[in-house]
């Protein structure tokens, strides 16, 4: 079994752009670096992950990928996320990566036992395993086995899309509820979710 994690990142400056109502340009990009760091640490701790591959138009996001040991792909152009992430995938299948595991970067609570959980989930030959948001609206990570077997639907109300293509093509279903990677930072008031229920790092 060799397992990729996929990790698509947007410019240090743009990611967070739902935020800039509550937060300046500088502390969405001190955010955004947190968070990236946070999910490359959680990720390098977790031992069967064979690989990391980043997805970016970012070179300094790339740049630090490499830093830690990850491998990278530079995005050409504005190709949009699901292209990017069909791209990344493809470049696992030429590695013949077995499955892939796709996580976004906005995920602050995310721990190394999360994902092992959404690997132990993964007893099938042909499915997926997801995560959706708190709200069931999203997809806050989501293991293909195969890669390739799906075609990403990364956008509004990506949960249902992915699981009814997945039906369609007759892949095994997981849903995994797993509160620490439900809980996405995309609007203002995930933000004061979060400084209320734990001390962020970043006065923000
Ligand atoms: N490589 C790549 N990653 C992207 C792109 N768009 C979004 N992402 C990443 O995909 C994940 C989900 O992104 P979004 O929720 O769309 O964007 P965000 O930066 O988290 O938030 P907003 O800017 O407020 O929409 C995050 O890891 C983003 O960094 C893209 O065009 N290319
Ligand atoms: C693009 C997505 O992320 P977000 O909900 O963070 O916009 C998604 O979940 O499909």
């Amino acid at each position: 079994m060799s397992t990729w994690a996929i990790v698509p990142v947007k410019p240090i400056y743009q990611g967070k752009s739902r935020l800039a109502v509550v937060l300046s340009q500088h502390e969405r990009v001190l955010l955004n670096q947190m968070l990236y760091m946070h999910l490359l640490q959680v990720l390098r701790e977790v031992h069967n992950i064979e690989e990391i591959l980043v997805v970016s138009r970012d070179t300094s996001i790339l740049a630090t990928a490499r830093q830690w040991g990850a491998r990278t792909l530079q995005e050409d152009g504005r190709i949009g996320l699901n292209m990017a992430l069909r791209r990344a995938t493809v470049m696992a299948q030429i590695y013949a990566a077995s499955e892939v595991l796709i996580l976004p970067v906005d995920l602050p609570l995310i721990t190394a036992e999360d994902v092992q959980a959404i690997f132990q989930t993964a007893r099938f030959e042909r499915g997926i395993v997801i995560v959706p948001d708190r709200h069931h609206y999203g997809t806050n990570a989501l293991l293909v086995r195969p890669p390739g077997v799906l075609d990403y639907q990364f956008g509004s109300n990506s949960y249902e899309a992915h699981c009814r293509q997945a039906r369609q093509k007759g892949l095994e279903v997981r849903t995994l509820e797993l509160p620490s990677v439900a809980f996405d930072l995309d609007w203002p008031e995930d933000l004061e979710h979060w400084r209320q229920l734990h001390s962020t790092p970043l006065t923000l």
